[in-house]
């Protein structure tokens, strides 16, 4: 039996995209099902000005494909020594949509990132004032809180003392992973969003480590107990405004991931919709996937939602994907959900 489901055309609130020969082979794999996304700016050296990433937005455009609807969302990765004046133009002529915080050394190049919170109040007070959006990478770093903490803990210590610090600061708690962020976005009063990746609500801590390690199962913040992946599903799948789509979709080549020191990040911008397709029909809640993918992100941001629309088809053959995607620099492992796939975009 054939279903569809038309929604909206889905946008991506949290995107990898690299780089060079990385970039030309996984932009198309976005631009085929989604029309905008925010682009992380954790690049070697990271997007730290508006002029560099004017300069990153010029080369996503080039690696287009020919008729490609893609619009790329640019972002500034915040460092102890970022310009508010700078921050506020490159806001203000339409380029920068959110500035990234994360905390050094907490991610994938992420040396450049915050230390001393107290050095950023000043770019924080400005975006508050001009409603531009902070993206966070929200775990702690240091040595002594375990790695399936960092996430609770940073709510308590960093995060909460920010928004307190800085009323009326919009802020996204980036690829959540615990009942513990569920229940800070759920308990807050407005501005605080949330963004969940399609992995996140497929791969418990079991999927990474039972019966051999699985390096591409690898990401951060690392995914967690089975009752925290029920957590996310329930609130992904709720329709409440405050969560929306960040696939987080990380591409590593296969020698960086499959490594002594795996590289950290999930490859999933080839079979994303079908996934969470997946996922929303397993919960009953296909009526709500329109909501997650492609309306709440757009509100969040104070931007219209796609008129465009995708239509979604559940076919009793399942459709395939390919295992891995050629790049100049190596091949890029697509994400195996561990189930087969029915439904497909057309
Ligand atoms: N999520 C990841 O595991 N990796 C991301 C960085 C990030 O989003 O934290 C990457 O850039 O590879
Ligand atoms: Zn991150
Ligand atoms: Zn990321």
């Amino acid at each position: 039996m054939t279903q569809t489901l038309t929604i909206r055309r889905p946008d991506d609130w949290h995107l990898h995209l690299r780089d060079g020969a990385v970039l030309q082979a996984v932009l198309p794999e976005s631009a085929r099902h989604f029309a905008r996304a925010i682009v992380m700016p954790n690049l070697v050296p990271p997007v730290v000005t508006g002029a560099e990433a004017a300069a990153y937005r010029d080369r996503i455009l080039a690696a287009l494909p020919d008729g490609a609807a893609f619009a790329p969302l640019m972002t500034l990765y915040l460092t102890e020594d970022t310009d508010p004046a700078d921050v506020a133009a490159a806001h203000a002529s339409g380029l920068v949509h959110a500035v990234k915080l994360y905390p050094a050394g907490a991610t994938t190049n992420s040396a450049s990132g915050v230390r001393d919170f107290d050095r950023v109040r000043p770019v924080l007070e400005r975006m508050a004032e001009i409603g531009l959006p902070l993206c966070v990478h929200g775990e702690v770093t240091d040595a002594d809180i375990d790695i399936f903490d960092r996430e609770a803990v940073f709510i308590d210590r960093v995060l909460d003392p920010i928004r307190r610090a800085t009323p009326g600061l919009k802020v996204v708690m980036e690829h959540i992973t615990t009942a513990n962020a569920v229940g800070y976005v759920k308990a807050s009063d407005g501005g605080l969003g949330a963004t969940i990746t399609t992995h996140h609500l497929v791969i418990n801590r079991n999927h990474l480590l039972v019966g051999g390690i699985r390096p591409h199962y690898y990401c951060l913040p690392v995914a967690k107990r089975e009752e925290h992946r029920q957590a996310l599903r329930a609130f992904a799948t709720s329709g409440d405004a405050r969560v929306f789509l960040g696939t987080d979709s990380a591409p590593h080549v296969d020698a960086a991931k499959e490594s002594g020191c795996g590289c950290a990040g999930c490859f999933t911008a080839t079979n994303t919709m079908s996934i969470l397709a997946h996922v929303f029909e397993e919960e009953g809640a296909l009526d709500r996937l329109e909501a997650f993918a492609s309306l709440n992100g757009p509100a969040f941001y104070g931007l219209p939602a796609n008129d465009a629309t995708v239509t979604l088809t559940r076919g009793d053959d399942a459709v395939t994907y390919p295992d891995r995607i050629e790049t100049g620099d190596g091949p890029v492992t697509v994400f195996d959900p561990g189930f087969p796939l029915h439904w497909s975009v057309s």
